[in-house]
């Protein structure tokens, strides 16, 4: 699907800084690491062996902080949700726990594209360098940490409407699990609050498959929208899944290429099999929204979220350029009905 690349000269040096400073604290993060790395691996385990299941009316799995569970049904009036707990054993509960939006979405899309719904990255692979933690701030809980030592490392990152600088360059590092400032007054963690899944619908096409729109207008340049969750791949399996993918399917694949002077930190999520509301969001050549990789624990994988680039009506469907890549040969003919659309879609490539 989509290769982004992104001009970032601050990151490297921020790296090279950091390697001098032992992480303290952070066997507590690399227990967290590990357990969802085992936890991931639970889950295909219990897909492979559990594929004769029926019948599965919803299918999506969900993360908490304790427990991994596999929705196996859902009751017509939503209000009772089979689940599996992956470690222990089945159970009911209420789906007033579970996102309305959510439910809806998954359920009214579980024929034509199964997959599981997850609220953050999978990470398989994990290399030892990317488990070096940042440091936090040292701000009074009260503090709004505007101009804290996370917010200011490259310039302020959000300004008082909690949208987006948009005069920022260089790599936004918000406030992590090793600060000191309250969740709740923290402006500097603008990303990890509440994302526009309740905002907006998930619609069919004509001619893209499905997409998003919002419900409600969205006013300010710069609102966080929401995270791009999936697996995270390593180059070579990115490569080997795009080799699978057939010219005429609906591709999940997203490469996020971050250009320092010394290096070109790639990113690869696939939304194919895991993923959120976010993978139904079609490209577009005038998009209304941009990706924007943030760091807050690890320096990798970043997160790769996205904020709006202008003012959206209600009822316009949410876009963003899969990349610059085109020709005629291998790109998809492009339906996003833009004045500026160049005909064809950006193909993918793991370059
Ligand atoms: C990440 S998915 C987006 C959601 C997808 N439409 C669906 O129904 O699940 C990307 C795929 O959607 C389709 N798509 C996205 N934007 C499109 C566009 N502007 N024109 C044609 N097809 C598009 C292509 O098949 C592409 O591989």
């Amino acid at each position: 699907m989509s290769n982004i690349d992104n001009d970032d000269d601050g990151l490297a040096v921020y790296r090279l800084a950091l390697a001098t400073q032992a992480p303290e604290n952070s066997a507590l993060k690399q227990e967290k690491r590990s357990e969802l790395r085992s936890r991931f691996l639970n889950v295909l385990e219990y897909l492979k062996t559990n594929k004769n299941i029926s019948p599965i009316e919803l299918d999506f799995y969900r993360e908490s902080s304790l427990t991994a569970t596999h929705c196996l049904s859902i009751d017509s009036n939503f209000s009772q949700i089979l689940v599996e707990d992956l470690q222990t054993k089945i159970g009911c509960m209420s789906t007033a726990l579970i996102q309305e939006q959510t439910i809806a979405t998954a359920a009214a899309l579980k024929e034509k594209t199964p997959f599981v719904y997850i609220d953050s990255c999978l990470i398989q692979l994990i290399n030892d360098d990317d488990d070096e933690q940042y440091e936090g701030c040292s701000c009074a809980t009260e503090n709004t940490c505007i101009n804290c030592s996370c917010a200011n490392r490259f310039g302020i990152n959000y300004d008082s409407n909690h949208c987006l600088n948009m005069n920022k360059t260089g790599p936004i590092f918000e406030c992590n699990s090793e600060c000191n400032c309250s969740f709740d007054t923290c402006q500097n963690r603008v990303s990890q609050k509440d994302d526009q899944s309740k905002n907006v619908k998930i619609i069919s096409t004509s001619n893209k498959g499905y997409g998003v729109i919002t419900e409600k207008p969205i006013l300010h340049p710069g609102t966080y929208i929401g995270e791009y969750v999936g697996e995270v791949l390593s180059e070579s399996e990115a490569h080997r899944r795009i080799l699978l993918t057939k010219n005429f399917e609906h591709n999940y694949l997203l490469l996020y290429n971050e250009h320092s002077s010394q290096a070109i930190t790639k990113t690869f999520i696939d939304a194919r099999y895991y993923g959120n509301w976010t993978r139904f969001i079609n490209h577009s050549c005038n998009p209304n929204l941009h990706i924007v990789p943030i760091r807050s624990d690890q320096p990798t994988p970043p997160r790769l979220v996205f904020f709006t680039l202008r003012e959206i009506q209600a009822n316009e469907e949410l876009s963003y350029s899969y990349g610059t890549t085109v020709d005629e040969k291998f790109s998809k003919p492009c339906h996003c009905s833009s004045s500026s659309c160049t005909g064809f879609m950006p193909y993918q490539t793991t370059d």
